[in-house]
């Protein structure tokens, strides 16, 4: 099993060195192999997403991705910036199915920031398109404007769009995943206003036929926005599509107390994966060691279940960091009165130790 380790910038290369130390102590056999990318492959060879990292990245069964970005990096033609690697792998491996599932663990919800009511139990995934949409969409760039409000004037744009089987593929993908789970799923969609939403909503419904045991709803995007703060265990399985599913995800994760809970799994169709926090590179707080590793060594996890088949070995992860957070450990971003504040690295030493000493994370 060939695992490319792609830690990338600001707190990317914190967490990943937990996650990394994580997997280490499962006794399996890894062959890990790390490459730079983003902003850390800029200053180093020029492009964020050198030929030699996506090489690597293809060649391997499965990615482990930290974080790309930073504000220095703002003033950059577009193909250079940092994100523009994190994309170019979804696209080159053809990640079409992201994986964010919300879950608020027992002993954060007072982390979250709704009451204990509506978030104890909290169990949702969000399965974003990732692949398409107004993301990559053609053409797009600026020009002088012919028409509008301003012609003359200076004008950027974009191009949203969808294809009836990019949705299809992602729509199945979250139908099987619902028959799993409580068989419920919300589109999300904007079908009052947009062409390319209208054409998702049709398909999702015609999709739906085919899973008569999976009840299927469709909410206009800003009123999915508020439900997940107002009724948040409405939700099952959430579908939508690419831009829809970035937003509404970083909302879901402060349900769960914090990004930095917030695991992540990409998918092409043939189950190869990278796997990263749906978080970023947060310069904010990078190279202070207080970053939360959770939601990478969370992300470890499902790599192992997804593309590695160590389903055992995912849960033993899974049940250390319960038992981690049981015991009280908390970096800043989950803190709460009575706990006790770590640091990055305590935090992964503590998953370690959990995974190596403890009765309950075995079998
Ligand atoms: N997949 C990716 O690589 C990815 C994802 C999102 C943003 N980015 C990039 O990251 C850079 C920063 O973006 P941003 O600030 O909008 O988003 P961000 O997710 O990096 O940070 C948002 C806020 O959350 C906090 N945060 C994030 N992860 C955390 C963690 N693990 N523990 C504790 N706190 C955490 C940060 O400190 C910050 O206050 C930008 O360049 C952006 O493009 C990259
Ligand atoms: C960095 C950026 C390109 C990325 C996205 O918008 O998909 C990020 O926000 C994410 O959620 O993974
Ligand atoms: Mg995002």
């Amino acid at each position: 099993m060939k695992i490319a380790i792609l830690p990338g910038d600001g707190i990317g290369t914190e967490i990943v060195a937990e996650a990394v130390k994580v997997l280490n102590v499962l006794d399996l056999k890894f062959e890990m192999e790390t490459a730079l990318v983003g902003g850390a492959a800029y200053e180093a060879h020029g492009h964020p997403l050198p030929e030699s990292t996506l090489k690597l990245a293809k060649e391997a069964d499965a990615v482990l991705f930290g974080a790309v970005g930073d504000w220095k990096y703002d003033k950059l033609d577009r193909p250079l910036r940092p994100e523009q690697a994190v994309l170019g792998l979804r696209k080159n491996l053809g990640l079409f199915a992201n994986f964010r599932p919300a879950i608020c663990y027992d002993e954060l919800v007072s982390a979250s920031s709704l009451k204990p009511e509506l978030v104890a139990g909290l169990d949702i995934l969000i399965i974003r398109e990732l692949t398409g949409d107004i993301y990559f969409g053609q053409p797009r760039g600026r020009r002088t404007a012919l028409d509008g409000h301003f012609p003359g004037a200076e004008e950027a744009f974009d191009t949203m769009r969808y294809s009836r089987p990019e949705i299809e593929r992602i729509a199945r993908v979250a139908f099987e995943a619902a028959r799993k789970r409580n068989k419920h799923v919300t589109s999300v969609d904007k079908a009052n206003v947009l062409e390319t939403f209208q054409l998702w909503k049709d398909v999702v419904t015609e999709v739906g036929k085919d899973y008569p045991d999976v009840t299927l709803d469709h909410m206009y995007v800003d009123n999915a926005a508020m439900q997940l703060v107002k009724q948040p265990k409405f939700f099952d399985v959430v579908v939508t599509g690419n831009m829809f599913g970035d937003i509404l995800s970083d909302e879901a994760a402060m349900l769960t107390g914090s990004i930095g809970m917030l695991p992540s799994a990409s998918l092409n169709a043939s189950g190869q994966g990278l796997y990263e926090p749906s978080h970023g590179s947060a310069p904010d707080i990078a190279g202070k060691g207080v970053a939360n590793p959770l939601a990478t060594i969370l992300s470890a996890a499902m790599m192992l279940r997804f593309t590695l088949n160590q389903p055992d070995a995912a849960g033993r992860i899974e049940r250390a960091v319960k038992h981690v957070l049981a015991s009280g450990l908390r970096t800043g971003d989950i803190w709460s009165e009575g706990s006790t504040r770590v640091g990055t690295r305590e935090m992964g030493d503590a998953v370690v130790a959990a995974i190596t000493t403890t009765k309950i994370t075995k079998g």
